[in-house]
């Protein structure tokens, strides 16, 4: 993703090499300023060592988001940073006059696009793409975005606390535990592997309060379910099951205990996303009743004798 930001160089000349390979090392002596650019915009010269360097800084003073012009570059922290996303900090990028002034952070993209739907004369759509490679923490980011407008844009009080999240707010993030039960899986390179492609849509009324969403998914990669590749995992779902059923399910799901599936390979792996009971709580609160929930799960086991 980095290498897409950085302008195309002809490096082929020996002496534009010269004088460009001296920039570069001259940027580079002010070794303890490197954290300080938050936007790569503002590195020079734009190299991918430079960049790069500025990146690596950042990330070790554990500063995880730069901007680089209107795009924001995100680096995954993987382990939980304490009060990077929390309800104080959403109000303070939501609340400011200027948030871009603020330091980076995914909340300065979800609110500019927010406030940028309000348009002059008709509201405006936004879109926000968030791409990168597997492991990068797109999934992370979609749902920060997801909490944020479900917070800022709810209709009910829910700016009094974190927990007060509700109806369409509530359905929009409940969405997320059920997508990734039945579209991630554990790969080699991340536990929690979207197998999928998603465009999210949420849907705001004229008093920018969210009314709706919808999720269209493209590209399942449908071929797991019979064909994992080497050491990785089959959808989550399957291994929520075989952890969390009842024994009243086990029975009618054909599934005891001790029984081992030709296709759930390394079932013995527990990975976080193993919660089957969050799965089924929020296909209630999505009101997926639970005739409906016994109907998916009997097409969900495929019992091998
Ligand atoms: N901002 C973050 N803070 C803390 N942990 C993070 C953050 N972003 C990502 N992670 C961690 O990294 C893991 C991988 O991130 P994520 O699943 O979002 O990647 P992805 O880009 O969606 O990958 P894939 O394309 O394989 O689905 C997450 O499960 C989480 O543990």
């Amino acid at each position: 993703q980095v290498e897409g930001l950085i302008q195309n160089v002809d490096f082929s000349h020996p002496s534009l090499n010269d004088s460009l390979e001296g920039e570069i090392q001259a940027f580079l002596i002010n070794e303890d300023q490197l954290h300080t650019y938050d936007d790569l915009t503002k590195v020079n010269p734009v190299t991918p060592t430079t960049v790069l360097k500025c990146l690596q800084a950042r990330y070790s003073v554990k500063v995880f988001y730069t901007h680089a012009g209107c795009t924001l570059v995100a680096l995954n922290p993987f382990q939980p940073v304490p009060d990077l996303y929390s309800l104080d900090v959403m109000k303070e990028y939501h609340y400011a006059s200027q948030p871009q002034e603020f330091k980076p952070h995914i909340f300065i993209v979800a609110e500019e696009a927010y406030r940028n739907v309000q348009g002059q004369l008709e509201p405006v759509n936004q879109s926000l793409v968030v791409s990168g490679e597997s492991g990068a923490g797109k999934t992370w980011t979609s749902r920060c975005l997801m909490k944020y407008y479900a917070t800022v844009a709810a209709s009910s009080s829910v700016m009094k606390s974190q927990d007060t999240v509700e109806r369409i707010e509530r359905r929009v993030l409940d969405s997320n535990p059920i997508m990734e039960a039945f579209g991630n899986a554990c790969t080699l390179r991340n536990n929690n592997s979207s197998r999928f492609g998603k465009y999210i849509q949420l849907q705001l009324d004229r008093c920018q309060l969210l009314v709706g969403a919808s999720v269209q998914t493209y590209l399942l990669e449908k071929t797991r379910v019979t064909c994992q590749p080497a050491n990785e995992r089959n959808f989550h779902i399957f291994y929520q099951m075989m952890k969390g059923a009842t024994d009243q399910q086990r029975k009618e799901w054909m599934m005891s205990q001790d029984q081992c599936f030709a296709w759930l390979p390394n079932s013995e792996k527990t990975v976080e996303e193993d919660c089957f009971d969050e799965t089924v709580e929020a296909m209630v609160h999505l009101g997926i009743h639970a005739e409906r929930q016994q109907q998916i799960f009997r097409v969900s086991v495929m019992p091998v004798f």
